[in-house]
């Protein structure tokens, strides 16, 4: 294997391209991740919860508000067919309002034998993560620390948004992956330049799959990671 193989998804082509509005997004999440209409339900109900919240704590930026369907919902939803479909433990760095944990959460309902830790360090967007886990009914182990000072135990995925660069998170993630668990992160347009930043340290595979939320995005799923200073160690 060399040290970074990375392998491209091309677009679907029924993919869309720009922005992408609460209908087209709602449409998507029925048909791409299979999503119920109480499911919905449940999302409006964390919507509400957020617009309440939001201008009180600092949760998300106040200009996503508006797109809470493709930027928030959408954006996270997309991570579960891209695990493996036996995935039964996940962990989210850096969750704060939720995303992606709190949407996986929602969504692995129907794989009642399924575990998600969210580990937070904001004790503000804790409260607000066990607030919308009451509010939506959702099953999630919320920990309120620093990655850095929780004991890793090696789970199935590990998944983190606008957390870190992808070599720092690699250094978070690899001690919480399985042998054969994946991490997916949702990146922007300089995924190529982390990619070979990461690779300086790490060998793993990886491959990028266009967004469906935000066609200027992807997201990333790496996989057989070892330190280049020592197997899965730093
Ligand atoms: C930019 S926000 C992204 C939040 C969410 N993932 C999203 O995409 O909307 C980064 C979050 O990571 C949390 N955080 C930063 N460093 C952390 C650490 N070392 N351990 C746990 N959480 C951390 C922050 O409190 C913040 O809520």
């Amino acid at each position: 294997m060399s040290a970074v193989e990375v392998h491209l998804v091309p677009l679907p082509d029924n993919q869309i391209i720009g922005t992408i509005d609460e209908l087209q997004a709602q449409e998507l999440l029925v048909s791409h991740i299979g999503a119920s209409r109480e499911t919905l339900d449940r999302f409006r109900a964390y919507q509400s919860l957020l617009e309440k919240w939001a201008p009180r704590i600092n949760l998300v930026g106040a200009s996503t508000l508006p797109y809470f369907w493709s930027r928030h919902i959408l954006d996270s939803a997309q991570i579960l067919p891209l695990a493996p479909p036996n995935a039964v433990s996940w962990v989210d760095f850096g969750s704060g309002a939720g995303f992606p944990g709190l949407v996986l959460a929602v969504l692995l309902e129907n794989r009642p034998q399924s575990t998600l830790f969210l580990i937070e360090a904001n004790t503000k967007r804790c409260a607000f993560l066990r607030e919308a886990a009451r509010a939506m009914e959702v099953k999630v182990e919320i920990i309120q620390a620093k990655i850095e000072d929780v004991a890793p135990i090696k789970l199935d995925v590990v998944t983190a948004r606008a957390f870190t660069s992808l070599d720092q998170l690699m250094t978070y993630a690899v001690p919480w992956m399985a042998q054969s668990g994946h991490a997916l992160f949702p990146k922007g347009q300089d995924i190529q330049a982390e990619l070979i930043k990461a690779s300086t340290r790490w060998q793993f595979q990886s491959i990028i799959y266009p967004s469906l939320s935000d066609s200027r995005g992807c997201v990333v799923k790496i996989f057989n990671c070892h330190s280049k200073l020592g197997l899965c160690q730093l």
